[in-house]
């Protein structure tokens, strides 16, 4: 959390750029190597999603070199959703902070609080799914519960109750940017936490409604993913830089004491 923080101020940044590397071995491998260094200057965190190195033969070490090659001060998340029983989760903790070397994972919270506290180490930070940016024909999130609210409302309290209890490592919230009345909602049941928002640009995320929807008073409290979008820019580090841009000219506007 520290480093987050740390790294927000010192780049004045919200901007989370996402490494979804496509093309053969080679081309993404050199791709890598340019977006990070690129984008690096205005990057508040970089994002590998598990995926997109897992397909490929020798994914976990490309994925190691990578998280490697990012500048120190950059925190690292590792997209790999994880969820599953504690002794399994375990496992999956061991191999985003001790092999891969992330600073922190996403999780997917729907098994229960069992499966995030493996990844509450102290000093790792935890993103958990409160409500993810897809749009699906079948979904859950929406779904209501018996109790009252939605299996997405259960989330967000989830995830802010453990904040609160998991004193030594921080938790955060997944909340995708497709849907700024959910982001609201979310923001509304857990004001503090940040969120790492994914859904702007290739998804169609409106860049202002999100902010509007879920930055903090403070002009702060979000990390705004793009990987598509700068991935496949021409010029990466030319796309942050605008991303950038929006996101604090519309954090000037709307929380003076950030500006
Ligand atoms: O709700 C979610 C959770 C995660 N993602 C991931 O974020 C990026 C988005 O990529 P774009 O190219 O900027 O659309 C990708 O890794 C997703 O798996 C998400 O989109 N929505």
């Amino acid at each position: 959390m520290q480093k987050l923080l740390t790294r927000v101020e010192t780049v004045n940044s919200l901007l989370c750029v996402g490494l979804d590397p496509t093309g053969d071995d080679a081309q993404a491998t050199q791709r890598l190597r340019e977006v990070i260094a690129e984008t690096a200057p205005y990057a508040a965190a970089f994002k590998p999603n598990l995926a997109f190195f897992l397909s490929r033969e020798n994914g976990v070490a490309m994925l190691r070199d990578t998280v490697r090659s990012i500048p120190q001060d950059i925190p690292v998340i590792l997209d790999g959703k994880f969820g599953d029983i504690a002794n399994t989760a375990e496992q999956y903790a061991r191999f985003a902070y001790d092999i891969v070397g992330a600073d922190a994972v996403t999780v997917n919270p729907y098994m229960g609080d069992d499966t995030i506290r493996p990844f509450a180490r102290p000093g790792k930070m935890v993103f958990s799914l409160a409500k993810t940016s897809n749009k699906p024909l079948h979904g859950l999130q929406d779904a209501a519960m018996t109790r009252g609210g939605s299996i997405s409302d259960w989330a967000a309290r989830l995830a802010r109750l453990m904040d609160e209890e998991l004193t030594e490592s921080t938790i955060g919230l997944v909340v995708g940017a497709t849907e700024p009345a959910a982001v609201a909602k979310v923001r509304a049941a857990c004001p503090e936490q940040w969120f790492l928002v994914p859904g702007i640009g290739a998804q169609g995320g409106d860049l202002a409604a999100t902010l509007r929807a879920g930055l903090r008073a403070d002009g702060s409290g979000l990390l705004i993913n793009s990987s598509r979008g700068i991935w496949q820019a021409k010029d990466a580090g030319a796309a942050a830089r605008e991303l950038q841009e929006q996101i604090n000219e519309f954090r000037a506007v709307t929380s003076p004491t950030h500006a």
